[in-house]
């Protein structure tokens, strides 16, 4: 039942082998090779973002050289043509609107390209999660993925359209600077040079304190974001047990810390790029002061003083430009090792290869199950299903009880494959699920879970899951089968009522209603039913019971069930204590044996659930 899993390979999906263990620390240089892969569509675009930033870095440093030509050449020699004057006017506003031009054409091709690239990770990273396997989010909060997803893209987003532009563009100008100054005064350009040290120096002094500043900020920064989102999950919780104000407190004490740690970042940043700037005014000081001298002298001409003061305060911009990237160059490398990491994993349910796949019609499939001597540990070495046989006929009704964490869910999650078993195998008409690819398994072995996820979107678009081959009717009838109906025409859209996150307004037994309705237009041969634990009021109760039956008719049928009433008629009933079948049998049957079944039901009909902790009853 679940979408067709694309086949389309992600750029950086592939480590080099041997690196796929995915635990241990990622190898930033290949990982930033990857990355740098996904560049290489754009190169042409690239090559126009660097052709745009040469001519407009080149006109905006002709305007000096144009003005040192008027004076030097017409103003102060007093043979100035007015003609030539106006040439150089008309020319110096031409490399102003080039610059322009050129600088805008390179800014939107570079967010362009960088806006490209990221749409494309986020969509491979997309698909990469959704083909992993359960053990994956076992392993992943969905909290740290959704940063991945969002804050790390976006971050690998500004290394495009930030440092790697900075890189080029200041890189170019930074040269181009040094190249007019030494053509026009090679001693006055080697004395700016000297300078050099002096800003390397300070970069290194203050990369320290920007780097720890950003990170403690970032670090509340996240705090924050988390704590708002467990909050925001639990409010019911913290409204129930009036915990408000403590909330409150904790949030306030957590917000003021990163205003803290946010305030001196700032302070550092601003610290820093005043010193540059004061740096930048001792330097032209300095060469209003030394090629003052050398103008006096006539050793220069004061055409090139001029110039020289606007080239060296151009030539203190990009420097300062590139290390104000050096924040997000440092939290590039972190969101791109993180994704490498998540990249680096392959599915631990595997698709079989194509010579071991059997793809069997769903029409002709008849629903035999075998489990054979299946072990199974969701941690190595702690087996919750042990050496567990169990053969089921096709069509047959089988309702599974037992204490909680008996493995139950464990033993119908392995027939539908979201995990591998251990030892044994797991056989559907005789054909081991692992040879079945898992689009088609999926298509027999349909799931009602006891907490039904509902998309955001229509009851309509809920129901048919977005099929468009499922037509209204066909969606329609199904929930008229399952007894929705009338449920349904009672919400204020009806059909195309909108629902919000996760079906938040509909009860739960309305959401296993839909879930039902669900597999009566998927039509899997074998339905898995995890029932829902909540206390349903009698009347919804009565109405799943049909809905099951309804759906239940001319399947394979596992049901996890809470409530007696729901497996009472069973075909067969299967307890589970401790990773093995107890006791099997029909109700007349396990209750003649007086066994643990017999026990469950005398503490259910005191008003208790089927399941709970180590068989203690309890109510
Ligand atoms: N994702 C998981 N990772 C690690 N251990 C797990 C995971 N899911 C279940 N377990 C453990 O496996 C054992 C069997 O769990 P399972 O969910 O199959 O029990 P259950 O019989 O369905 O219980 P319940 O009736 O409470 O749902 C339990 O000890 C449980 O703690």
């Amino acid at each position: 039942m679940s979408d067709p899993k694309p086949t389309q390979t992600p750029i950086i999906a592939k480590p080099s082998s041997g690196d796929n263990s995915g635990n241990r620390p990622a190898n930033r240089t290949a990982a930033f090779r990857a990355l740098l892969s996904y560049a290489k569509p754009h190169r042409w675009m690239f090559a126009a973002v660097f052709g745009s930033a040469l001519l407009a870095i080149s006109a905006d440093l002709l305007q000096p050289y144009l003005v040192k030509i008027a004076i030097d050449d017409e103003l102060l020699t007093g043979e100035h043509e007015m003609r030539k004057l106006i040439i150089l006017g008309a020319v110096y506003l031409l490399m102003a609107v080039v610059s322009f031009a050129f600088g805008y054409l390179q800014s939107v091709l570079v967010q362009r390209i960088g806006q490209s690239i990221v749409a494309r990770l986020r969509e491979d990273l997309f698909r990469h999660i959704t083909n992993q396997s359960m053990s994956f989010f076992d392993r992943h909060p969905i909290g740290s993925l959704v940063t991945n997803e969002s804050s790390d893209t976006e971050t690998i987003s500004q290394f495009f359209t930030q440092v790697l532009i900075s890189l080029v563009r200041d890189g170019l100008m930074l040269i181009l600077v040094v190249a007019f100054m030494f053509s026009l005064d090679a001693r006055l350009a080697a004395f700016c040079l000297l300078l050099f040290p002096v800003i390397i120096g300070i970069a290194i002094a203050f990369r320290r304190a920007l780097r720890q500043s950003y990170q403690r900020a970032r670090s509340q920064l996240s705090r924050v974001i988390a704590f708002v989102a467990e909050n925001l999950s639990g409010m019911s919780l913290t409204q129930a047990f009036r915990q408000e104000q403590e909330q409150r407190r904790r949030f306030a004490e957590k917000n003021s810390n990163y205003l803290r740690e946010s305030l001196r970042e700032i302070r550092t940043s601003v610290m820093f790029n005043r010193t540059y700037d004061t740096l930048g005014n001792i330097a032209v000081a300095l060469v209003v002061w030394l090629g003052g001298l050398a103008v006096l002298d006539n050793a220069i001409a004061f055409g090139v003083l001029y110039a020289f003061i606007n080239y060296i305060r151009q030539f203190f911009q990009p420097i300062n430009q590139m290390t104000q990237q050096w924040n997000t160059l440092q939290s590039t490398f972190v969101s791109v090792e993180r994704l490498w990491r998540i990249f680096s994993q392959e599915p631990e349910v595997k698709e079989p290869s194509a010579d071991e796949a059997v793809r069997p019609a769903p029409a002709a499939v008849r629903g035999a199950i075998d489990f054979n001597g299946v072990s199974f540990a969701y941690i190595e070495g702690r087996d919750v299903l042990r050496e567990l046989d169990l053969h089921i006929q096709p069509g047959e009704f089988i309702g599974i009880v037992g204490t909680t964490g008996a493995g139950k869910s464990s033993l119908v999650n392995l027939l539908a494959r979201f995990y591998d078993v251990r030892a044994g195998n797991i056989m559907i008409d005789g054909i081991d699920v692992k040879r079945m690819p898992q689009d088609d398994l999926h298509r027999i072995v349909g799931l009602v879970q006891q907490e039904p996820f509902l998309y955001s979107g229509s009851i309509i678009d809920n129901v048919r899951l977005f099929r468009e081959e499922i037509t209204r009717e066909q969606a329609i009838e199904a929930c008229r089968l399952v007894g929705a109906h009338a449920m349904i025409m009672r919400l204020k859209d009806g059909y195309d009522t909108r629902l919000s996150e996760r079906g938040s307004g509909l009860s739960a037994g309305e959401r296993q209603l839909l879930s039902f309705a669900r597999i009566v237009v998927h039509q899997p041969r074998i339905l898995i039913l995890d029932e829902a634990t909540a206390n349903l009021d009698s009347h919804t109760e009565r109405l799943i019971q049909q809905a099951l039956h309804v759906v239940s008719e001319g399947r394979t049928t596992l049901v996890i069930a809470h409530r007696l009433s729901t497996i009472q008629h069973a075909d067969r009933i299967i307890v589970m204590r401790n990773g093995l079948i107890e006791e099997q049998g029909t109700h007349a049957t396990l209750l003649e044996d007086r066994g643990y079944y017999a026990e469950l039901y005398a503490h259910s009909r005191r008003g208790g659930t089927l399941s709970h902790a180590e068989g203690r009853l309890s109510v």
